[in-house]
Parts: structure tokens; sequence; C-alpha cells
């Protein structure tokens, strides 16, 4: 299928490859022709986790190539992109949302293009109130587990007055203090947890108090690319006794337990706590949340309630979230390369059905 290429020729490919020509005209053996063109927006952090040589080999084979947007210059000057990815965060965020002309305006000047994902359902889950908004109503009635959200209130002053209402509302205690805002920086990630009604005085508004949910210092992450879902096990806080809730008083900021470093899979647990949700209930879970959340990158974290067989609560959603540990050199998503590598495979697939059928 391929033509042969000369010695001289194939060293250039090389050399092309190997500075990053992905996109160039010499094709490799085993490449195929270019068929997706990947934009990308994404901080250098993200950048470095996500663009693994690994990756873009994968890609490549397919025909999939990525190319970094330049944020100084107009997105309609660039490309062309059949997909435009990112993830940028705070004024760099802030711009894309303003100049929100730049990719709302070019969204609706390029059809044809996809952006990953729309800015308006990211912001959605920049805010742990929306993020988990329209959850527990989700039509899952059919299926082997139920899912939940932990009661919560949202104090956006005063923490000292919001004891009260806490109360009033039915929030039993202790609760999960946690930032309203989620903007990539640390800060957006410290949680408390408050065992008393004095001790919200000392929290930093705004934010969100959350019941603590028994759940056995287990809780699974749920990865979504478009239809794929792959779920990992990860260590959790343990469970607060009614003992200790009796005795215990003040805030105390949580470690960062479930960070990846820490991966629960291969450990000698219960298993009656350490059993993954029942597959098609995930499933049907993923499913209708592309649809309320209207995104195809995220993951969900997920606990269940101690003692219950299925019961379920959703604790927190992240838009494209962290799908490789460099420093362990560690897929936090299992396979994510060969994952991602097969979404925008059968993105460039339909679109090129969809132009067949023009
Ligand atoms: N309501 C809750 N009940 C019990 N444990 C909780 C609750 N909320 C959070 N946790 C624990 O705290 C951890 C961090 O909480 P959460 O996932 O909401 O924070 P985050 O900063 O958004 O985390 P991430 O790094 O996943 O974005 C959870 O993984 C879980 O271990
Ligand atoms: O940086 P890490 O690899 O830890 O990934 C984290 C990711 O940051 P990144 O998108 O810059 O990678 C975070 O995104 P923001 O909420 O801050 O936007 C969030 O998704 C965390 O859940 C991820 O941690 P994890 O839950 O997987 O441990
Ligand atoms: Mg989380
Ligand atoms: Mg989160």
């Amino acid at each position: 299928m391929f033509g042969t290429l000369a010695s001289g020729e194939l060293e250039t490919a090389r050399l092309r490859r190997d500075l990053g020509f992905s996109c160039g005209g010499i094709r490799m053996e085993g490449e195929q022709t270019q068929k997706l063109v990947v934009g990308y927006a994404l901080t250098p952090k993200k950048k470095k986790s996500f663009l693994q040589p690994k990756l873009e080999v994968l890609a490549r084979r397919k025909g999939i190539c990525f190319v970094p947007i330049d944020l100084n210059r107009p997105l309609s000057e660039q490309g062309p992109f059949d997909v435009v990815l990112h993830k940028l965060l705070g004024k760099e965020w802030q711009d894309v949302i303003e100049v929100s002309g730049c990719l709302l305006d070019y969204q609706q000047k390029h059809p044809e293009v996809t952006v990953l994902d729309p800015p308006g359902a990211i912001q959605r889950i920049h805010n742990r109130q929306s993020m988990l908004e329209g959850l527990a109503d989700l039509n899952l009635s059919d299926c082997s587990g139920s899912i939940f959200v932990p009661k919560q209130m949202v104090v956006l002053k005063d923490s000292a007055s919001s004891a009260d209402r806490a109360v009033e509302a039915g929030l039993k205690f202790p609760l999960v203090a946690k930032p309203l805002w989620i903007d990539g920086t640390a800060k957006s990630h410290q949680l408390f947890l408050a065992y008393d009604r004095r001790s919200l005085a000392e929290l930093d508004p705004p934010l969100v108090l959350q019941e603590f949910v028994n759940h056995g210092g287990v809780m699974f992450k749920v990865f979504v690319v478009g239809d794929t879902i792959k779920v990992v096990r990860r260590f959790s806080l343990p469970n607060i006794s009614n003992c200790e809730k009796g005795k215990v008083d003040g805030v105390f900021q949580f470690p960062r337990v479930s960070s990846a470093a820490a991966s629960a899979d291969n450990a000698d647990l219960d298993p009656s706590v350490a059993e993954l949700p029942p597959k098609p209930f995930l499933e049907a879970l993923a499913k209708e949340l592309r649809i309320l959340l209207r995104l195809r990158l995220f993951n969900i974290d997920m606990i269940r309630e101690h003692g219950s067989k299925n019961v379920f609560y959703v604790i927190d959603i992240n838009y494209f979230p962290g799908l490789y540990l460099k420093l362990f050199c560690y897929a936090k998503m299992p396979d994510y390369e060969q994952v991602f590598v097969d979404f925008f495979h059968d993105m460039a697939q339909a679109k090129q059905k969809k132009r067949h059928c023009k």
C-alpha cells in the first residue's frame, strides 16, 4: 500500500518524525494518510502529561496529529483543525470565555470542527454546586445500583452564620468543606473536615459544605472518554465512627488521600468495600452523564455508602482529568493512549462518513 522509501528519504522521514513533523508529507511505514488534525490548547503541565510519546506514535499510525494552537493569534487564521482540544486555567481560561468570541464564534463559523468540550459545559463543573446538580434525578431505575449526591449547601460569605443555615438545611456533621470554584490551583483542591458548628467560622468562603459519607476508605474513579469508560480504585478517607463524631471537634485539613500515587487497585481490601460498581450500572450512568453534562472527557469520583450493596454517591467531577503521572511513569487511566486514539479515530471515521453522505 505504501511506496518504499530510499534510504536517504527514510532517514529524512525519521528525522522529520523525531523533530515532531508528524503532519509532514512523507509517511512512515505503518502510518496512514492524515485523517484528523487535533489542535490543542493545554496548560504546559497538561501538555506534558497528556501528549506522551506513546500517544503520539499510536495516533500518527492512525493518521491523527496534534498541532499546538497559538493563543496569541485568532483561531480562524490557524488550522484547519478537525478537533479543538482545550484545557486552560485561570487567566487563559478567562480569555477563552471573554474572547468567547474566539471559541464560540469559531465554532459557529466552523460547525465541522469538534470543540472538546463546550466552554459553557466545562464552566458548569468548575463550580462545585452546579457540578452535581441534576445527578440525583438521573433515570437509572432499571440498573443494579442507585446514585445520590451528598447533601450540601453553598456558603458565599460569613461562614460563622452558616452553622445555623447548615442545621436548618438538615446537614449532619462532620461536614466536608470544599472551595466553591475549581480554577486549577492547589488551593481549589484544599479540603477541610469540620466536626462541629463552631469550627465553620474558621473556614474561608466561598465554599460548599457537604455531608461526609462513610464509604470504607475506598473510592472509584470512573474515566469517561466518549463512549469508553474505565474505572480504578483509589484510597480515600476512613469511616468516621459515632464515637469519633462525639469526641472530636474543630476543623482539619484533608490530606490528598485520593491522589493517584495511592492507587488501591492491588491492595488487599475487604471485598464488600473494594468490589467495583457493576459494569451495566456504570455504562448507564456514563451515558446519562454525557447528556446531562454535555461533556465527552471527564471523570467522576464515586463512593459506595458503607454497608450498602450498591448505593453510590458522586462526590466530584473533573473535566479532562489527569491521565498520566509523569513522575511515576504511571497511567492513572489504564491504557489511556489507546482509548484516546480510538476515540479520535472513531471521530475521523464519522466525519468521513458524513462527507460521503453529502
Ligand atoms: N462527601 C464526602 N464524603 C466522604 N469523603 C469525601 C467526600 N468528599 C470528598 N471526600 C474525599 O475527599 C477526596 C477529595 O474530594 P474531591 O474529590 O471532592 O476533591 P477534589 O479537590 O475535587 O479532588 P480531585 O483531585 O479529584 O479533583 C475524595 O476523593 C474523597 O476521598
Ligand atoms: O495533575 P494531576 O495529574 O494530579 O491531575 C489532576 C488534574 O490536573 P491536570 O488536569 O492539570 O492534570 C485536576 O484538574 P483540575 O481540576 O485542577 O482542573 C483534576 O482533574 C484532578 O482530579 C487530577 O488529579 P487526580 O484526581 O487524577 O489525582
Ligand atoms: Mg476528586
Ligand atoms: Mg475534583
